[in-house]
C-alpha cells in the first residue's frame, strides 16, 4: 500500500518502520499543513499529529478521497463533525484513542468489569494514567475512552481530571493524569471499598503496539467506505 504519514514525530517514525517491515511504501510524510498534491499519491493516510491539526488533516483526506486512520488525541470535541464530513464525501475513517491490541482487549475487560461492579455500590471507581512528559493532552484519550465505558454502569454523570489526592464530586469519576520521563502509556482502573481494592492495569512497553495496530487498521480500511472503530478491525 502507498501510505501518507501525517505527523512525523515519535509515532509517525514508529509507524514508518512497521509499515516498511510489512512491505508498504511511504509516499508522503509531513509535520506541517498537508500538500494535497503529495497526499493524492497515497492510497491511505495515517494521522498521528497534534490536537490542533488533526481535524483539518482528517477532513482534508476525506475531501481528497483518501481513507484515513487517526490516532491523534485531544481533538474529539469535533469527532461528530468529522464523521459528518466523512459521510458527505463518502470517505473512509477510523479513529481510535489507542490502536494496540492489548489496550483494545483491556477496553473489553474494563467494560465487563464495570458491568459486574455496577451491582456493588460499596465500591467507588477511579482512573489513573501515566505518560511521558512531552504529551500535550491530559487526560489521555485512552483514559477518556475507559472512563466513558464505565459511566453507563454507574450513577455518575461525568468524569473530572483531578490531582492525585483530590476528590471528585459524588457524581463524577476522578481521573488522575501523571507525567513521568519516558513512560509509553500506563492506564489503571481501581475499584475501592473500605475492605479492599480491585485494580486492573495495562502497561505499554514501547510504541510498537500502537503503530502496528494503526498500520493493520490502515490495511483493513483501504478498500472500505464508512466510519469504523478498532472493534470492527479486530472483530471484537
Ligand atoms: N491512538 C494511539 O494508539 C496513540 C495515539 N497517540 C497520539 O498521537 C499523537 C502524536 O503523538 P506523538 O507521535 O507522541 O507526538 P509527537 O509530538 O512526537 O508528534 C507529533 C508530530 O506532529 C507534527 N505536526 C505539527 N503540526 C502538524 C500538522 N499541521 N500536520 C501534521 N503534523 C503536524 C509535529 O511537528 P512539530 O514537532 O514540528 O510540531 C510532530 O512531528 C498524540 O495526540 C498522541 O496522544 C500516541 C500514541 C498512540
Ligand atoms: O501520547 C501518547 O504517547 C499516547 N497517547 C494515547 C492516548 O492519549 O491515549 C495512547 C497512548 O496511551 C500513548
Amino acid at each position: 500500500m502507498k501510505i501518507a504519514i501525517l505527523g512525523y514525530g515519535r509515532m509517525g517514525k514508529t509507524i514508518e518502520q512497521i509499515a516498511l517491515d510489512r512491505n508498504h511504501e511511504i509516499v508522503y510524510k509531513t509535520s506541517e499543513k498537508i500538500n494535497t498534491e503529495e497526499l493524492q499519491k497515497a492510497e491511505v493516510a495515517i494521522d498521528f499529529s497534534i490536537p490542533d491539526a488533526a481535524f483539518e488533516n482528517i477532513t482534508t483526506c476525506f475531501k481528497n478521497n483518501i481513507p484515513v486512520v487517526s490516532g491523534t488525541t485531544g481533538w474529539l470535541d469535533r469527532y461528530e463533525e468529522a464523521v459528518k464530513i466523512c459521510n458527505e464525501n463518502k470517505g473512509a475513517f477510523i479513529y481510535a484513542s489507542n490502536f494496540s491490541l492489548g489496550v483494545n482487549l483491556f477496553f473489553q475487560l474494563n467494560e465487563n468489569l464495570a458491568k459486574l461492579m455496577s451491582k456493588f455500590k460499596e465500591y467507588t471507581v477511579a482512573i489513573e494514567e501515566i505518560h511521558h512528559t512531552k504529551k500535550l493532552d491530559k487526560p489521555s484519550g485512552t483514559a477518556i475512552t475507559l472512563t466513558e465505558s464505565i459511566l453507563p454502569y454507574t450513577q455518575k454523570e461525568d468524569w473530572k481530571l483531578v490531582e492525585e489526592d483530590e476528590k471528585a464530586s459524588a457524581n463524577q469519576i476522578p481521573v488522575v493524569a501523571k507525567r513521568e520521563e519516558d513512560v509509553k502509556g500506563t492506564h489503571s482502573i481501581k475499584y475501592s471499598s473500605a475492605i479492599d481494592d480491585i485494580e486492573i492495569k495495562h502497561t505499554a512497553h514501547s510504541r510498537e503496539g500502537f503503530a502496528l495496530g494503526a498500520v493493520i487498521a490502515a490495511e483493513w480500511l483501504s478498500d472500505k467506505t464508512g466510519v469504523f472503530t478498532m472493534k470492527d478491525v479486530l472483530g471484537l
